[in-house]
């Protein structure tokens, strides 16, 4: 159950899972802000996220990825945020305290078959590192920080949303 003092709804899960492209038509059934947090970032560093981790390396990129997701400030928002998001606890700390953090759970199958090239989409991969890797390392993350898990295997857009609905509402 979430302890939040804020009633947005953030979601998290490996890139390409849906956090953009379910949150904004989550975020217009349920009449709320949509905010998706690498826009955020691209427009505090006047730069694509790719151009980010190319030229401040994987470590600087995490730690500005923290900060700003530290620090937004939103109610009645469902926030789409980035797949390494989970790398900063105190972003998780707060993001748990605004609002009820959900977790789009894709098999390593069907995220493999989403995801193009990592690298030209800036998915914070160290060198060496699989697909596979990645997700073996998060997964435990993203169920840590989670309130709700949401099974969004094979699902429909318009499902995965109507799920999500739901399980809110029982909350
Ligand atoms: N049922 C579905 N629900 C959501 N997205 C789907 C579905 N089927 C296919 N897709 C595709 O999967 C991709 C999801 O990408 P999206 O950018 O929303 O992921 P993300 O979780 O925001 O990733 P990132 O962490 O990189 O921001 C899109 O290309 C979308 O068209
Ligand atoms: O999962 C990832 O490593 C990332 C996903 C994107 O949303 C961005 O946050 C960034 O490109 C890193
Ligand atoms: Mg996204």
């Amino acid at each position: 159950m979430s302890k939040a003092n804020k009633d947005n709804i953030i979601l998290i899960g490996m890139p390409g899972c849906g956090k953009s492209t379910v949150g904004v038509v989550l975020a217009k059934h349920m009449g709320y802000r949509f905010i998706d947090s690498d826009l955020l970032i691209q427009e505090r560093e006047h730069r694509l996220l790719s151009e980010i981790i190319e030229q401040e390396g994987l470590d600087r990129f995490d730690q500005i990825e923290e900060e700003v997701n530290a620090s937004i400030e939103a109610e009645h928002a469902v926030i789409a945020t980035g797949g390494s998001v989970v790398y900063g606890p105190k972003a998780m700390e707060h993001l748990r305290n605004i609002g009820t953090v959900v977790y789009l759970k894709l098999s390593y199958e069907e995220i493999a078959d989403r995801l193009g090239d990592l690298t030209a989409r800036g998915v914070s991969v160290r060198e060496g590192q699989t697909l596979r890797d990645l997700y073996d390392e998060r997964i435990p993350l993203y169920e840590k920080y989670a309130h709700v898990v949401i099974d969004a295997e094979h699902q429909w857009l318009r499902d995965t949303v109507k799920v999500i609905r739901q399980r809110l509402e029982q909350l």
